[in-house]
């Protein structure tokens, strides 16, 4: 028996497509390869991957934008693929950038044409778009051209646009891509709110922060797969033994990273290289054993700065999915 707002059953797609000089060879890529996974009514739920993953081709089967090649879908009940005229007033989505706006149009003029494509009546259209204004804080640039107005600014109208027919669910691809961090924490408030008012939200992000505060249930998909689907808390505590060890050192010879990058007891490290100074994030459960090592090896470096601390959700993000981290 079904319990999600959106079920999704052994779905795949792929795409092919013609490459070479004369177009001539076909190349198909296997985005998605049979993902199943289920979305409960309330919930917010973030999808993670790396670049290519099938992220977005999942947002775009579950909007009604594209078809799979095989699985099922269900979203409230309806199909995507064949209930589309049932289901589209029901959902709304947002694709990352600034695409779906009309940029010589206000603010104001841009929610009103998509209050008439979703068929709003007139009746309620001023006040629900005057709301929307409110809620996104853009209701003193109302009446401004979207040409006019800054990257973060788009980004809340686009969440207006998506919010114009009150949708049970909403789907977001990216949303605060390219948003300064005072911009991306608003969205993210926004997103709690609408939330709170009882809207289903699947998002995809990159931003491992935003994943961890915003999401109930997170799903880590990689090269068309699903590869873990639990709540960001329960994901810290499969890593919960690891420990992460950062440290800044200044004047670090290669030989001397090398040797700390070749010690056993270390599960992942990223380093960071710029001239002469070097930060070090190293993943390990044997602290007592690679502190200790990372001072005798940088014996005549610098060492600025050095920090042990518990795994966030990146930790368990280069854990699951490791180097094909984007
Ligand atoms: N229209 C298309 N034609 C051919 N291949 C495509 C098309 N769209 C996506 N792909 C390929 O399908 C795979 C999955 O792409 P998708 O955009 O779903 O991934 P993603 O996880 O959203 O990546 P990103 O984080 O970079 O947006 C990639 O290998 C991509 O190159």
């Amino acid at each position: 028996m079904n319990h999600g707002v959106i079920e999704v059953s052994n779905v795949t797609r792929s795409y092919t497509s013609d490459v070479g000089l004369f177009k001539k060879e076909k190349k198909t890529v296997e985005a998605l390869k049979g993902v199943s996974f289920s979305v409960k009514k309330g919930e917010i739920f973030g999808l993670l991957g790396p670049n290519g993953a099938g992220k977005t081709t999942m947002i775009k089967i579950l909007s009604t934008m594209l078809i799979p090649h095989s699985g099922n879908v269900s979203i409230l009940g309806l199909d995507p693929a064949t209930d589309h005229r049932f289901l589209r007033p029901k959902i709304n989505f947002i694709l990352g950038g600034e695409r779906n706006l009309y940029w010589r149009l206000s603010a104001y003029d841009n929610l009103s044409y998509f209050a008439d494509l979703y068929k709003l009546p007139s009746s309620i259209k001023k006040k629900r778009l005057e709301e929307l204004l409110n809620l996104v804080g853009l209701e003193e640039v109302a009446h401004q051209k979207v040409e006019t107005f800054s990257k973060g600014m788009k980004q809340r109208l686009q969440i207006a646009r998506g919010l114009v027919n009150s949708p049970e669910i909403l789907f977001l691809d990216e949303p605060s891509i390219g948003l300064d961090p005072v911009s991306a924490r608003q969205l993210r408030d926004i997103l709690r709110d609408l939330n709170n008012q009882g809207t289903t939200i699947l998002l995809t992000t990159h931003y491992m922060y935003e994943a961890d505060e915003l999401c109930d249930r997170i799903a880590f998909i990689n090269k068309g797969q699903l590869i873990e689907i639990d709540t960001p808390s329960n994901l810290k505590k499969k890593v919960g033994n690891l420990s992460i060890i950062k440290c800044s050192v200044m004047g670090a010879s290669q030989s001397q990273i090398d040797s700390i990058k070749n010690l056993k007891s270390i599960h992942h490290i990223i380093i960071d290289r710029h001239e002469f100074a070097c930060s070090l994030r190293v993943q390990t459960t044997e602290p007592q054993l690679v502190v200790p090592f990372i001072y005798d090896s940088m014996k005549n470096s610098v060492i600025t700065d050095l920090t042990i601390s518990n795994p966030t959700l990146e930790d368990v993000y280069v854990m699951t999915i490791g180097e094909g981290v984007s």
